[in-house]
């Protein structure tokens, strides 16, 4: 299996300082990038032409959007489609991810048409769930995982080939935080997912990658990258630096 080593960039990054990055990261990776690592940005919206442009052509680098509305066009003022991201050349959309469940109050009924949509444009999806300090301290973990997987991918194609959808685990509390899971919660918190996966789509189910998120760093990306069924990362905090995303995606 591929792994992918993904960066969120938030909203971080000018046109130019994106740009930058990016050729720093091609510059530093292209030469060495294993064939079993992909390399995957996620910058702001105004920044993903700079970023294609930089990427575009090279071998196992990809490119997506952090955030679009799950509808072809309308009057949704202020919103991007899948539409109009496919023509910037980028491949990934990312949903589900905690900051906009938190901050913008998406739901799991949103996160379940963005994904389905996603999916069914054709572009590849990573799908972020995860439980919060309070959810663990209760005991809920998988409870709440297999709540926001059984919404999240309800109206997904069951016979979707197995690299077009992902599931990032991110822990609310380890994000932003630098304070990371522990390797056993990451193995019990993946397992627990590719079990999910398994009963939602079959053998497919066990080729799908799982990542980790929530405070990797160049020092713990490769302890982690070890676990069974960890397939990735999605890194924010540490990937705004080319230096720093470098060495995690090499770990
Ligand atoms: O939210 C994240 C990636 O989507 C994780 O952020 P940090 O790596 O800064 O903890």
């Amino acid at each position: 299996m591929i792994k992918l080593m993904a960066a969120n960039w938030k909203m971080y990054k000018t046109r130019p300082e994106a740009s930058d990055t990016a050729r720093d990261l091609v510059k530093s990776l292209e030469a060495m990038l294993p064939d079993d690592r992909e390399v995957l940005v996620f910058p702001p919206f105004t920044a993903l032409y700079a970023v294609g442009e930089a990427f575009k052509g090279r071998k196992n680098f990809s490119w997506g959007a952090q955030n679009f509305y799950p509808k072809e066009e309308g009057a949704y003022t202020g919103e991007i489609s899948p539409r109009m991201l496919a023509e910037l050349g980028c491949t990934y959309l990312l949903t589900g991810h905690s900051e906009r469940r938190h901050v913008f109050g998406e739901g799991d009924g949103l996160v379940a048409d963005k994904t389905t949509l996603g999916l069914a444009q054709g572009f590849r999806v990573v799908m972020c769930i995860g439980e919060t300090i309070e959810e663990r301290r209760g005991g809920k973990v998988e409870e709440i995982l297999k709540n926001q997987l059984d919404k999240g991918l309800s109206g997904v194609d069951k016979s979707l080939s197995p690299e077009r959808l992902s599931i990032a685990y991110e822990p609310v509390w380890a994000i932003g935080t630098g304070e990371v899971a522990s390797l056993d919660d990451i193995v019990q918190a993946h397992s627990f997912i590719r079990q999910q996966l398994g009963k939602a789509f079959g053998e497919r189910g066990q080729e799908m990658r799982i990542l980790y998120g929530g405070s990797v760093k160049p020092d713990n990306a490769s302890e982690i990258l070890g676990l069974d069924n960890v397939d990735g990362v999605l890194v924010g905090g540490a990937s705004l630096k080319a230096d720093s995303f470098s060495r995690i995606v090499l770990a």
